[in-house]
């Protein structure tokens, strides 16, 4: 099933309720103004309502949400300024609101710089009150909403940012999560089309991690699960991933290596584990699958061949760094009459 573009993408819903929101409050009052006859107001209504919604489509139909949203907001505002004008104090009631919205569509900067660039405007201009006093009371309470707007937007952003952050990492390593990893396996996959550059990738499983449990409790599991994340961290770019694929094991994206690079990489990150953990009993250590993006692969049977390869590397004796070859699958070993063939985990155990 197709995502929903609007599923991850709050900007997007925003602009796409703004531009609902907008539809609902403008057109009532272009209906109004061209039946008691002020065909100009009508048409200033009608062009501020077609410039928010060109922005709106323009995101929509996947572009740059940024973009849409400064372009949205410079309309919105524009046409908050025209109403003033040409409607003096009662127009200005249209501001608020405008300026408000301006806090949910961009970057909180560019909100206050429009607010107070706008209302600098307005009192400047000063055509749309009748005295000192209204004009300062504007910017009394003009300025007081947007200090709350400003505020509520900081608070809004770190709260999105750390719900995002705790949506996409596993709570115990700090390692991205499972869900995280099939997004950026797509992504990988459907990017190959875009920049042919190689893209590599390896499942690491500890080995005998059940011993360990075993032997020293589950908490001390834990804690070699978080060390073993902060080792592979260590010896990472910035732009590759970790992610917890389950239990002991994990996956690393690795962007832009060839196969030797990418068996380098691997190699970097066992032995740093196996040295790291050499005093320990029993010594953890990791087997390592890995294998480089083909052209006709989806991000299913990439991961599969990486599996295959880590499942090799355990048969192999563990400790070890298998690439795998081409077409290579995890061996399936002959299933009871009546069942579906089973990986061949019990020659693990
Ligand atoms: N402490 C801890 N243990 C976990 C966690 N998730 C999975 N495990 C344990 O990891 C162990 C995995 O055991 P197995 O699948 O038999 O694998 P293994 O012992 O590492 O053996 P090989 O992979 O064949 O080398 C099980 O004992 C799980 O209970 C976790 O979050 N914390």
């Amino acid at each position: 099933m197709a995502a929903s573009p609007t599923r991850d993408n709050f900007q997007l819903v925003v602009i796409l309720l703004f531009g609902l929101i907008a539809v609902l409050a403008i057109v009532p009052f272009a209906v109004y103004r061209v039946m008691s006859g002020d065909l100009l107001a009508a048409v200033v209504d009608m062009g501020i309502l077609a410039c928010i919604i060109g922005g709106v489509l323009y995101a929509w139909r996947g572009g740059n949400v940024a973009y849409a949203g400064l372009a949205v907001m410079l309309t919105s505002t524009t046409g908050g300024l025209v109403v003033a004008k040409m409607f003096g104090l009662a127009g200005l009631f249209w501001m608020g609101p405008i300026l408000l919205a301006n806090f949910l569509l961009v970057q909180r900067r560019w909100a206050l710089a429009i607010a107070v660039a706008a209302i600098a405007i307005i009192l400047i201009e000063g055509s749309a009150f009748a005295s000192a006093l209204e004009a300062w009371m504007f910017a009394a309470t003009a300025s007081v909403t947007i200090l709350f707007a400003a505020v509520f937007a900081s608070r809004t952003e770190s709260q999105r940012i750390r719900l995002e952050a705790l949506a996409a990492h596993d709570t115990l390593t700090g390692a991205k999560n499972r869900l995280a990893m099939e997004a950026a396996l797509r992504g990988a996959v459907a990017g190959r089309r875009e920049v042919d550059e190689p893209c590599g990738l390896a499942i690491l499983d500890l080995d005998h991690f059940k011993r360990i449990n075993d032997r020293h409790g589950h908490e001390a599991g834990d804690r070699v699960l978080s060390r073993f994340v902060a080792i592979v961290m260590s010896r990472i770019r910035r732009g590759d991933s970790l992610f917890r694929y389950g239990g002991e094991e994990f996956v690393l994206l690795v962007p832009g290596v060839d196969a030797g690079a990418l068996q380098r990489v691997a190699e970097n990150v066992r032995s740093a584990v196996e040295q790291e953990f050499s005093s320990e009993h029993p010594p953890v250590t990791v087997s390592i699958g890995a294998t480089i993006r083909e052209p006709d692969d989806d991000w299913q049977s990439w991961l599969g061949r990486a599996d295959a390869a880590m499942y090799r590397a355990k048969r192999e004796g563990r400790n070890r760094v298998c690439i795998a070859g081409p077409g290579e699958q995890r061996p399936v070993k002959a299933a009871p009459s009546g069942k579906a063939p089973a990986p061949e985990d019990a020659a693990l155990s």
